[in-house]
């Protein structure tokens, strides 16, 4: 990676705030918000994120965007690459036909949905998130967009919590710019 991605890279890092015992007993939360807390910082993220996806082949046809602080990000990157934005919600939040999947979190289980008809069978997409945990919601986001006739390109998460072993799971490429 060039010099200058590696230090945007450490100024996000610096930026990341852990809270032991929340949102449970035994769990680091990374606070994502504190890198958007200060405007060099969600800067430098932004070109990281953007640098990471022109260099994809084939070119993403779409970026999906996971629910909720995936959506802080995905929108970046779409509106740069001149691509439709696709949203994958937590139940109950998308109008319309949508197809649906339960998925295990680090501390809890949840369902996304995605509308039918956001992806086009043949598209090539890039999905988007905040942080791997376990696995379980990128892998779900990986079985909406097969479902729906996509192919995973790539999954762009910004932290990685390497010793949950979360990438195992997700049967598509995973790129982390930062690991705890
Ligand atoms: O790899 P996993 O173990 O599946 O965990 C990762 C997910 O957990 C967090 O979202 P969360 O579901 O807490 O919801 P939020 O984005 O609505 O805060 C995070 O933003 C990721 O989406
Ligand atoms: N440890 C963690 N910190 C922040 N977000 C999370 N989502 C799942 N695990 C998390």
């Amino acid at each position: 990676m060039p010099a200058n991605l590696e230090e945007k890279i450490n100024i996000v890092k610096a930026a990341i705030t852990s809270h032991p015992d929340f949102p449970k007993k035994g769990v680091i939360f990374r606070d994502i918000f504190g890198a958007l807390l200060q405007p060099a910082a969600f800067a430098a993220l932004r070109d990281v994120l953007v640098a990471h996806a022109r260099q994809l082949s084939p070119r993403p046809d779409a970026v999906v965007a996971l629910d909720a602080r995936g959506f802080l990000f995905g929108p970046l990157i779409a509106l740069e690459l001149g691509v439709p934005l696709v949203p994958v919600r937590k139940r109950g939040k998308l109008p319309g036909a949508v197809r649906s999947v339960q998925y295990q979190l680090e501390y809890g289980q949840d369902t996304f949905e995605m509308q039918d008809g956001s992806i086009s069978k043949g598209q090539n997409v890039l999905i988007v998130d905040d942080l791997l945990a376990t696995g379980g919601t990128m892998s779900a986001a990986c079985q909406l967009v097969s479902e729906a006739g996509g192919t995973v390109l790539g999954c762009l998460v910004i932290i990685e919590l390497a010793e949950l072993g979360g990438r195992q799971k997700v049967p598509a490429p995973v790129t982390t710019l930062l690991e705890f």
